[in-house]
């Protein structure tokens, strides 16, 4: 892997659409895809997790922002991650819309290891031990998440990812809930039993949709996260539990199929009628009425970078 050093440290034009790479995806290898610059932008919550790599792709007027959420080397733990600066950093050149990709347990039988899954709601079971919001600090503030990820994002996924994935052999789940657990170790069998039985709908886990997916609401960013199934968790009688050992080996397929799936999303979105829907135009302006505190007490906040 070239750690393109040599590549301009700006980039001259603002980047709409960013792709976060979770486990096992540390850079975008598509052959289409073309290293112009690398971006080391510092946020008033610190640097994000690596350095934000912009690619071109085969339609130049639509670059993309590539960022490694665990770092280049794989060195943040899911509790460690940097979301604020990430978030931050990806608006603060551009962004407007995110596509999140991540390495999933599967909840369900039919999710088999290497289907693909684009979740339409998020159970947190985190701890409250990673910073949260861009609120507080004298700066009071609510936005909703009833429907935590962009519908109409989601929408062009489903319309290309079908092929994509029946391509490879595998399949693409639409909805379902992901329930995000805080690790780093994994869920026990009680666990894992519950969250089948009881939380609507549950179809996957992992340790990293929040609090980035709401921190991009925070920004006003539409934000949808791309699940690869790695496992069945340990809820399978018929089945070991997890391991990273596991995780890795799917995660090596379902890696060449996340770069097809990218360059087929980004075939459509470069088409004029979705213009509007990789600017986020309908998010611009929304949290306007989510802060409470009186205008003018505070200053600039995160709309401001
Ligand atoms: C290495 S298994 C657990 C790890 O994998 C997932 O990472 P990501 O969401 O960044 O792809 C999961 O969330 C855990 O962080
Ligand atoms: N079973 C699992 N639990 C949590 N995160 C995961 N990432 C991949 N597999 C996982």
């Amino acid at each position: 892997m070239s750690d393109n050093t040599d590549l301009p440290s700006t980039y001259p034009h603002p980047v709409r659409l960013a792709i976060i790479g979770g486990t096992g995806i540390a850079s975008l290898t598509h052959s289409g895809f073309t290293p112009v610059a690398v971006l080391n932008p510092t946020t008033p919550w610190g640097s994000p997790s690596s350095p934000i790599t912009i690619l071109h792709t085969p339609h130049t007027t639509h670059p993309i922002a590539f960022l490694a959420r665990h770092g280049a080397y794989h060195q943040f733990l899911p509790s460690e991650v940097p979301n604020q600066a990430n978030i931050a950093a990806l608006r603060s050149i551009g962004v407007r819309s995110v596509i999140a990709f991540s390495a999933v347990g599967s909840l369900r039988e039919e999710i088999k290891p290497r289907d693909f899954v684009v979740p339409d709601q998020v159970f947190d079971r985190t701890k409250g031990v990673r910073p949260w919001t861009y609120f507080g600090g004298g700066v009071v503030g609510h936005v909703g998440f009833a429907e935590p990820f962009d519908h109409r994002l989601s929408q062009v996924v489903a319309g290309v990812g079908e092929k994509v994935l029946g391509q490879r052999g595998g399949r693409l789940h639409m909805g379902g809930t992901l329930i995000c657990m805080e690790g780093p170790q994994f869920s026990t069998r009680a666990e894992s039993h519950i969250y089948r039985s009881s939380i609507p709908n549950a179809a996957i886990i992992n340790m990293s949709c929040l609090p980035e997916s709401k921190l991009a609401r925070e920004a006003e960013l539409a934000y949808i996260m791309i699940c690869m199934s790695t496992d069945y968790d340990c809820w399978k009688s018929d089945e070991e539990p997890v391991t990273v050992e596991t995780v890795m080996g799917n995660m090596k397929a379902n890696a060449e199929t996340a770069n097809a799936l990218v360059s087929a999303v980004l075939e459509e979105l470069v088409k004029e009628e979705h213009a509007e829907l990789v600017a986020a135009n309908h998010l611009s302006g929304a949290t306007r009425w989510s802060v409470c505190t009186k205008e003018g007490f505070f200053g600039s906040d995160f709309r401001s970078l």
